[in-house]
């Protein structure tokens, strides 16, 4: 992370930006998980380019957290391949990363060091993440909305050049989701890589680079989102759309 900053005009503190020419895509060949006789992935190949926001969609039990836990190395592939760049990939929000003991400034503190953030950054993740006015309450005392941003700013302490989040909206108040949604597209814009797993691709459809729709553990489609000709608040119908016609066509097949 260095170089120029991006400059967004919208009064908060710029994020650096990252060069994504610089950084290696993330690629899934072949990938197959079986967890005993639920075979979870069958067979995904898949590649994440740096700097988009890519959105993996499915419904319940599709294999998107298996897939999101395995890019991050939390699951060990049955088969195939899983190159992931040397570069930083950041998670939150899977269970608590923070001391709960401690306040949010420091965490912050302790993350930062670890990372080898530099203060200017740790000010910035605050202020982005509207936790400037937590900053002296203890982690443990935090609502569920704000302890779940801290987690989000604990793991940002790294700049990672890809933030994996598995259904990163979920619970949120409708204020809250809208702020880390902004965040989450100037992280982007910045150049960093933003992957999302979901079921409501509607809630990203503004933001949303690059489609993977995941179904019965393989890929239902794959393609950059200027590639499909729907406005966005047509975008979840068409995921919608697609699942229906899979599982018709499944069901047939039976
Ligand atoms: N640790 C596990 N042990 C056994 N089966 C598992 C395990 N984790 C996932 N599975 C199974 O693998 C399949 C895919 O699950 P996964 O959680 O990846 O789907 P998902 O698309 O993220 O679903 P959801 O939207 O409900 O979170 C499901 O059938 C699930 O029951």
């Amino acid at each position: 992370m260095a170089g120029r900053e991006a400059t967004d005009g919208d009064g908060l503190p710029d994020i650096p930006r990252l060069d994504p020419g610089a950084v290696a895509p993330i690629r899934v060949e072949g990938l197959r998980k079986r967890y005993g006789n639920v075979l979870a992935l069958a067979g995904v190949d898949l590649t994440v380019e740096p700097g988009a926001f890519h959105c993996l969609v499915g419904p319940n039990g599709s294999g998107k957290t298996t897939l999101l836990r395995t890019l991050l190395g939390l699951v060990e592939p049955s088969a195939g391949e899983v190159s992931v760049p040397d570069a930083r990939l950041g998670t939150a929000f899977q269970r608590p990363s923070h001391y709960d003991q401690l306040t949010v400034a420091d965490n912050l503190d302790v993350f930062g060091a670890l990372a080898d953030a530099d203060a200017a950054w740790a000010e910035t993740v605050l202020a982005r993440l509207g936790l400037d006015v937590v900053r002296d309450r203890i982690a443990g005392e935090l609502s569920g909305g704000y302890s779940r941003k801290l987690d989000l700013a604990l793991a940002l302490q790294k700049a990672p050049a890809y933030l994996l989040l598995d259904e990163p909206l979920g619970e949120l108040d409708d204020v809250t989701k809208l702020r880390l949604l902004e965040f989450l597209g100037a992280y982007r814009d910045a150049g960093h890589g933003v992957v999302i797993s979901t079921h409501n691709l509607g809630q990203f459809a503004s933001y949303v680079d690059h489609l993977t729709i995941v179904h019965d553990g393989a890929v239902l489609l794959d393609t950059p989102r200027e590639s499909l000709d729907v406005p966005d608040g047509e975008l979840q119908e068409l995921y919608v759309e697609r699942i229906l016609s899979a599982a018709s066509e499944s069901d047939g097949e039976g």
